[in-house]
Protein backbone atom coordinates (compact mmCIF):
# COMPACT_ATOMS: atom_id res chain seq x y z
CA UNK A 1 0.00 0.00 0.00
CA UNK A 2 1.14 3.07 -1.04
CA UNK A 3 -0.21 5.80 2.49
CA UNK A 4 -0.02 10.08 1.59
CA UNK A 5 -0.64 11.66 4.19
CA UNK A 6 -2.05 15.10 3.64
CA UNK A 7 -3.56 18.30 5.95
CA UNK A 8 -6.70 18.77 4.63
CA UNK A 9 -9.59 17.10 2.28
CA UNK A 10 -8.63 20.09 0.01
CA UNK A 11 -4.65 18.89 0.00
CA UNK A 12 -6.08 14.91 -0.58
CA UNK A 13 -8.52 16.26 -3.20
CA UNK A 14 -5.59 17.82 -5.71
CA UNK A 15 -3.38 14.37 -4.72
CA UNK A 16 -6.77 12.61 -5.80
CA UNK A 17 -7.03 14.12 -9.69
CA UNK A 18 -3.16 14.00 -10.04
CA UNK A 19 -4.22 9.99 -9.28
CA UNK A 20 -7.08 10.34 -11.82
CA UNK A 21 -4.70 12.15 -14.63
CA UNK A 22 -1.79 9.81 -14.90
CA UNK A 23 -4.84 6.73 -14.73
CA UNK A 24 -6.43 8.49 -17.79
CA UNK A 25 -3.05 9.63 -19.52
CA UNK A 26 -1.48 5.83 -19.52
CA UNK A 27 -4.62 5.13 -21.51
CA UNK A 28 -7.23 4.11 -18.92
CA UNK A 29 -10.95 4.15 -19.57
CA UNK A 30 -12.71 3.08 -16.80
CA UNK A 31 -13.25 4.78 -13.81
CA UNK A 32 -14.86 2.81 -10.71
CA UNK A 33 -16.57 5.74 -8.85
CA UNK A 34 -17.67 6.33 -5.50
CA UNK A 35 -20.23 8.57 -3.80
CA UNK A 36 -19.87 9.74 0.09
CA UNK A 37 -18.70 12.92 1.17
CA UNK A 38 -14.89 11.68 1.04
CA UNK A 39 -14.60 11.81 -2.87
CA UNK A 40 -16.25 15.79 -3.34
CA UNK A 41 -12.67 17.39 -3.27
CA UNK A 42 -11.56 14.75 -5.78
CA UNK A 43 -14.15 15.59 -7.89
CA UNK A 44 -14.28 19.02 -7.32
CA UNK A 45 -10.49 19.39 -8.98
CA UNK A 46 -11.68 17.06 -11.50
CA UNK A 47 -14.92 19.53 -12.00
CA UNK A 48 -12.04 22.46 -12.33
CA UNK A 49 -9.77 20.87 -14.31
CA UNK A 50 -9.28 20.15 -17.78
CA UNK A 51 -9.72 16.42 -17.94
CA UNK A 52 -12.16 14.70 -20.24
CA UNK A 53 -14.14 11.48 -19.80
CA UNK A 54 -16.13 11.44 -23.02
CA UNK A 55 -14.56 8.53 -24.01
CA UNK A 56 -14.63 6.86 -20.85
CA UNK A 57 -16.66 4.41 -18.95
CA UNK A 58 -18.05 5.14 -15.57
CA UNK A 59 -19.52 1.94 -13.07
CA UNK A 60 -20.54 2.96 -9.77
CA UNK A 61 -20.02 0.75 -6.81
CA UNK A 62 -23.45 0.95 -4.79
CA UNK A 63 -26.90 2.26 -4.61
CA UNK A 64 -29.67 2.09 -1.92
CA UNK A 65 -32.23 0.04 -2.62
CA UNK A 66 -35.62 1.88 -3.36
CA UNK A 67 -34.12 4.72 -4.55
CA UNK A 68 -34.56 6.05 -8.32
CA UNK A 69 -32.18 8.12 -10.20
CA UNK A 70 -34.34 11.24 -9.29
CA UNK A 71 -34.66 11.20 -6.15
CA UNK A 72 -32.16 13.42 -4.81
CA UNK A 73 -30.64 11.00 -2.01
CA UNK A 74 -30.15 8.69 -4.91
CA UNK A 75 -26.59 7.52 -5.68
CA UNK A 76 -27.09 8.08 -8.89
CA UNK A 77 -28.91 11.92 -8.41
CA UNK A 78 -25.25 12.68 -6.23
CA UNK A 79 -23.32 11.71 -8.99
CA UNK A 80 -24.90 14.04 -11.43
CA UNK A 81 -24.68 16.81 -9.06
CA UNK A 82 -20.85 16.00 -8.13
CA UNK A 83 -19.54 15.10 -11.69
CA UNK A 84 -21.64 13.89 -14.51
CA UNK A 85 -23.11 17.22 -15.27
CA UNK A 86 -19.78 19.16 -14.83
CA UNK A 87 -17.75 15.90 -16.58
CA UNK A 88 -19.66 13.64 -18.79
CA UNK A 89 -18.24 9.79 -19.30
CA UNK A 90 -19.71 8.05 -22.60
CA UNK A 91 -21.48 5.55 -20.56
CA UNK A 92 -22.14 5.80 -16.38
CA UNK A 93 -23.33 2.37 -15.02
CA UNK A 94 -25.11 2.19 -11.74
CA UNK A 95 -26.95 -0.08 -9.89
CA UNK A 96 -30.63 -0.07 -10.52
CA UNK A 97 -32.00 0.67 -7.40
CA UNK A 98 -35.42 0.38 -8.41
CA UNK A 99 -34.91 -3.27 -9.69
CA UNK A 100 -38.19 -5.17 -9.49
CA UNK A 101 -35.97 -8.31 -10.01
CA UNK A 102 -33.03 -8.07 -7.10
CA UNK A 103 -31.17 -11.08 -8.45
CA UNK A 104 -31.52 -10.52 -12.30
CA UNK A 105 -30.16 -6.65 -11.76
CA UNK A 106 -27.01 -8.19 -9.25
CA UNK A 107 -26.17 -10.69 -12.42
CA UNK A 108 -26.10 -7.68 -14.93
CA UNK A 109 -23.84 -5.63 -13.04
CA UNK A 110 -21.64 -8.01 -12.43
CA UNK A 111 -21.45 -8.97 -16.23
CA UNK A 112 -21.08 -4.99 -16.95
CA UNK A 113 -18.26 -5.20 -14.57
CA UNK A 114 -16.78 -8.32 -16.31
CA UNK A 115 -17.02 -6.42 -19.53
CA UNK A 116 -15.57 -2.55 -18.26
CA UNK A 117 -12.21 -3.81 -16.16
CA UNK A 118 -11.55 -0.91 -14.13
CA UNK A 119 -8.50 0.79 -14.45
CA UNK A 120 -8.94 3.18 -11.14
CA UNK A 121 -11.56 2.72 -8.32
CA UNK A 122 -11.76 5.42 -5.74
CA UNK A 123 -12.86 4.25 -2.17
CA UNK A 124 -14.30 5.72 0.89
CA UNK A 125 -14.33 3.81 3.69
CA UNK A 126 -17.55 3.62 6.89
CA UNK A 127 -16.24 4.18 10.48
CA UNK A 128 -16.31 0.50 10.91
CA UNK A 129 -14.32 -0.22 7.59
CA UNK A 130 -16.56 -1.00 5.34
CA UNK A 131 -16.14 -0.30 1.24
CA UNK A 132 -18.65 0.25 -1.09
CA UNK A 133 -21.47 -1.15 1.08
CA UNK A 134 -19.18 -4.31 2.04
CA UNK A 135 -20.27 -4.25 5.63
CA UNK A 136 -18.03 -6.16 8.08
CA UNK A 137 -18.44 -9.88 7.78
CA UNK A 138 -19.05 -9.76 3.86
CA UNK A 139 -16.81 -12.64 2.36
CA UNK A 140 -13.63 -11.38 0.54
CA UNK A 141 -15.00 -13.61 -2.36
CA UNK A 142 -18.06 -11.58 -3.00
CA UNK A 143 -19.75 -10.12 -6.47
CA UNK A 144 -22.34 -7.94 -6.89
CA UNK A 145 -25.47 -8.46 -3.85
CA UNK A 146 -27.76 -6.85 -2.26
CA UNK A 147 -26.81 -5.57 1.22
CA UNK A 148 -28.88 -4.97 4.87
CA UNK A 149 -27.24 -2.05 6.23
CA UNK A 150 -25.93 -1.96 10.06
CA UNK A 151 -27.33 0.16 12.34
CA UNK A 152 -23.50 1.98 12.17
CA UNK A 153 -24.33 2.81 8.65
CA UNK A 154 -28.03 3.72 8.64
CA UNK A 155 -27.26 6.10 11.41
CA UNK A 156 -23.60 7.75 9.89
CA UNK A 157 -25.59 8.11 6.45
CA UNK A 158 -28.98 9.50 8.53
CA UNK A 159 -27.44 12.96 8.33
CA UNK A 160 -27.86 13.12 4.58
CA UNK A 161 -31.63 12.80 5.35
CA UNK A 162 -34.57 14.65 6.83
CA UNK A 163 -35.43 12.12 8.90
CA UNK A 164 -33.45 9.07 9.99
CA UNK A 165 -36.61 6.88 9.13
CA UNK A 166 -36.21 7.68 5.66
CA UNK A 167 -32.59 6.00 5.36
CA UNK A 168 -33.10 3.10 3.20
CA UNK A 169 -32.05 -0.33 5.06
CA UNK A 170 -30.72 -2.13 1.92
CA UNK A 171 -28.63 -1.58 -1.08
CA UNK A 172 -26.89 -3.04 -3.92
CA UNK A 173 -23.27 -2.72 -3.92
CA UNK A 174 -20.14 -4.22 -5.96
CA UNK A 175 -18.72 -7.24 -4.08
CA UNK A 176 -15.04 -7.19 -2.11
CA UNK A 177 -13.93 -9.44 -5.20
CA UNK A 178 -15.45 -6.91 -7.90
CA UNK A 179 -13.29 -4.34 -6.26
CA UNK A 180 -10.35 -5.62 -5.90
CA UNK A 181 -10.48 -6.89 -9.79
CA UNK A 182 -9.41 -3.03 -10.51
CA UNK A 183 -5.77 -2.56 -11.87
CA UNK A 184 -5.67 0.51 -9.27
CA UNK A 185 -7.21 1.09 -5.97
CA UNK A 186 -7.55 5.03 -4.48
CA UNK A 187 -8.86 5.29 -1.02
CA UNK A 188 -9.40 8.61 0.50
CA UNK A 189 -10.33 9.20 4.71
CA UNK A 190 -10.58 12.11 6.32
CA UNK A 191 -11.46 13.25 9.78
CA UNK A 192 -10.74 11.67 13.33
CA UNK A 193 -14.07 9.35 12.69
CA UNK A 194 -12.05 7.15 10.71
CA UNK A 195 -9.01 7.15 12.21
CA UNK A 196 -9.81 3.93 14.12
CA UNK A 197 -10.77 2.27 10.74
CA UNK A 198 -7.95 3.38 8.85
CA UNK A 199 -5.09 2.15 11.44
CA UNK A 200 -6.87 -0.75 11.00
CA UNK A 201 -6.89 -1.27 7.30
CA UNK A 202 -3.19 -0.45 7.26
CA UNK A 203 -1.59 -2.00 10.47
CA UNK A 204 -4.25 -4.43 11.56
CA UNK A 205 -4.80 -8.41 10.42
CA UNK A 206 -6.28 -8.83 6.62
CA UNK A 207 -9.78 -9.95 7.92
CA UNK A 208 -13.26 -9.86 6.59
CA UNK A 209 -14.37 -8.29 9.67
CA UNK A 210 -12.19 -4.85 8.26
CA UNK A 211 -13.04 -4.58 5.00
CA UNK A 212 -10.56 -2.72 3.76
CA UNK A 213 -7.89 -4.49 5.42
CA UNK A 214 -8.11 -6.68 1.79
CA UNK A 215 -6.18 -3.53 0.34
CA UNK A 216 -3.19 -4.80 1.99
CA UNK A 217 -3.15 -8.08 -0.88
CA UNK A 218 -3.84 -5.41 -3.82
CA UNK A 219 -0.79 -4.61 -5.42
CA UNK A 220 -1.58 -1.00 -6.64
CA UNK A 221 -3.33 0.66 -3.77
CA UNK A 222 -3.23 3.93 -2.57
CA UNK A 223 -4.32 5.78 0.45
CA UNK A 224 -4.74 9.41 0.66
CA UNK A 225 -5.30 10.30 4.39
CA UNK A 226 -5.65 13.49 6.29
CA UNK A 227 -3.81 13.86 9.50
CA UNK A 228 -6.88 13.26 11.33
CA UNK A 229 -7.57 9.70 10.10
CA UNK A 230 -3.70 9.35 10.75
CA UNK A 231 -3.39 10.15 13.84
CA UNK A 232 -4.33 6.37 15.36
CA UNK A 233 -1.40 4.62 12.94
CA UNK A 234 1.72 3.58 14.65
CA UNK A 235 4.61 3.65 12.19
CA UNK A 236 5.47 6.30 9.95
CA UNK A 237 4.29 7.20 6.51
N1 LIG B 1 -21.63 3.55 0.53
C1 LIG B 1 -20.95 4.71 1.06
C2 LIG B 1 -19.47 4.44 1.03
O1 LIG B 1 -19.04 4.28 -0.31
C3 LIG B 1 -18.74 5.57 1.72
O2 LIG B 1 -17.35 5.34 1.65
C4 LIG B 1 -19.18 5.69 3.14
C5 LIG B 1 -18.47 6.81 3.89
O3 LIG B 1 -19.08 8.03 3.61
P1 LIG B 1 -18.40 9.45 3.83
O4 LIG B 1 -17.37 9.58 2.75
O5 LIG B 1 -19.51 10.44 3.67
O6 LIG B 1 -17.80 9.43 5.17
O7 LIG B 1 -20.58 5.96 3.16
C6 LIG B 1 -21.44 5.07 2.46
O8 LIG B 1 -21.61 3.95 3.25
Amino acid sequence: MNVIVVKNAQEGGKEGYQIFRQVKDRGGKVFGLATGSTPLTTYQELCNSDIDFSDCTSINLDEYVGLGPNNDQSYAYFMKQNLFNQKPFAKSYIPNGLAQDIAEEVAHYDQIIADHPVDLQILGIGRNGHIGFNEPGTPFDSTTHEVHLTPSTIEANSRFFDNPDEVPRYALSMGMASIMKAKHILLEAYGDAKADAIAKTIEGPVTEEVPASILQKHSDATLIIDEAAASKLHGQY
